[in-house]
């Protein structure tokens, strides 16, 4: 019988208070994650911005035991999809690849070529595609692939998104309905959804249809949930000067506290594990937020986890996976984000869309120079070592 692997792609986080820093350093070095006219810049703004947040996130890890549970989460979830998928009659080798902390893609991208495996299926643990998620593994993947003959003899299939994926939604209404029934009027209880932010010109510029995504799996959660409720869907964890999708969960729980809402229940939707931001963020920082708003009961819904409908749609997902037809790994990327050439690396003269770029380049870098000498009170070629 042919060798099957299904690779499970992830964040990563740190596993105690020392990785906070390099865990940091390695999410901004990353262009998806932040996006620089420059490339040659990255490095040296990762390493200021990491070494800028490391002691206020390390204060937030601190809370939740001084690591972060994803590794645990994801690892067991491996081992609880291996044993689905048997069940349902299909042997296969499960791999964790993480994008920003251990275990690294890199290292399961070895193992799988060490076990020799001919068919992988890619399954990103985040049910809606962004450039920054799901984006930014595929490309990391796209360029191990063309740098490696060997990886290029395995036949693989890519799971882009699967928000619509029936058990996946199956297991949010169930867990919804489990922490509403815990009311006296369930059908009172204000659902509250927080997903992940992600900056506005991801979605308005470069094509990110995650709030599209998000927002349609809103609504078939909902749907499937089939219950009277009123909700409402926010962002979370906003980082930095630039406008993130809106409306921000905060402002959207102060507002519905002003309004008089008395029950929520707070669903996370853009991750299917515990990680800091349901832990520290939901559970600590907005609990307090909706308290001082008026809201009396605030209760959270769980993230999917070791779910038993849950592990039914991954491994659902790589049975589905193993039967449909290949899409390479960079076409995959360009059928989900709406393509814009963008931006034009080609000089052309004249007041065209590529001086305009060219133009805009010249200026952020003016300005990322500024912001960087005004904070450190220091210029930029003396941080880079220039002077
Ligand atoms: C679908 C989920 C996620 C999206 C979209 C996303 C985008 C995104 N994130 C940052 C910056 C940070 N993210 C951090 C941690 C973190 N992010 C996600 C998920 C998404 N990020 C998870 C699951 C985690 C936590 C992992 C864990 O340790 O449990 C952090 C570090 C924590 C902190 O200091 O707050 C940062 C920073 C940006 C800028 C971004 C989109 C551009
Ligand atoms: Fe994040
Ligand atoms: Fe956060």
């Amino acid at each position: 019988m042919d060798r099957v692997g299904v690779l499970l792609l992830n964040l990563g986080g740190p596993d105690k208070l020392e990785d906070v820093g390099p865990f940091l350093y390695n999410l901004f070095s990353d262009p998806e994650i932040i996006r620089l006219p420059f490339s040659w810049l990255q490095k040296p703004l990762a390493w200021l911005i990491a070494s800028r947040r490391t002691q206020k996130s390390q204060e937030n890890y601190k809370q939740i035991g001084g690591g972060s549970p994803l590794r645990r989460i994801t690892e067991a979830q491996g081992e609880a999809l291996k044993e689905q998928l048997q069940a349902l009659g299909q042997e296969a080798n499960i791999y964790v690849g993480m994008r920003y902390w251990h275990p690294y893609t890199e290292e399961a991208i070895a193992q799988l070529t060490q076990d020799n495996i001919e068919h992988l299926v890619i399954l990103p643990l985040y049910p809606q595609f962004s450039i920054s998620t799901s984006g930014s593994s595929f490309r990391l993947l796209d360029k191990l692939w063309q740098e490696d003959p060997k990886l290029q003899r395995i036949e693989y299939k890519v799971i882009p998104s699967w928000y619509k994926q029936p058990s996946y939604l199956q297991a949010m209404a169930e867990l919804i309905a489990q922490e509403l029934d815990q009311f006296p009027n369930p059908d009172s209880v204000h659902v509250f959804f927080s997903a992940h932010g992600v900056p506005k010109n991801y979605v308005e510029e470069a094509g990110d249809p995650y709030q599209q995504e998000i927002e349609e799996c809103t609504a078939l959660i909902m749907q499937t949930l089939n219950r009277p409720n009123e909700h409402t869907l926010a962002y979370q964890s906003r980082v930095g000067p630039v406008e993130w999708l809106q409306p921000y969960t905060d402002d959207a729980l102060e507002e519905l506290g002003a309004k008089g809402v008395k029950d929520l229940v707070v669903v996370p939707i853009s991750f299917v594990s515990e990680h800091i931001e349901t832990l520290q963020e939901i559970d600590i920082e907005y609990r307090e937020v909706a308290e001082e708003s008026g809201i009396e009961n605030f209760r959270r819904v769980p993230a999917p986890n070791t779910h038993p409908l849950f592990i039914r749609a991954l491994a659902d997902l790589v049975l589905d996976a193993l039967k449909s037809p290949s899409l390479k790994l960079s076409q995959v990327y360009q059928m989900k984000k709406k393509v814009r050439i963008y931006p034009p690396e080609r000089w052309e003269w004249g007041i065209t869309t590529s001086a305009e770029v060219w133009n805009g380049r010249i200026a952020m870098l003016g300005f990322i120079a500024l912001v960087i000498e005004l904070i450190t009170g220091r210029g930029l070629l003396h941080m880079i070592g220039i002077l």
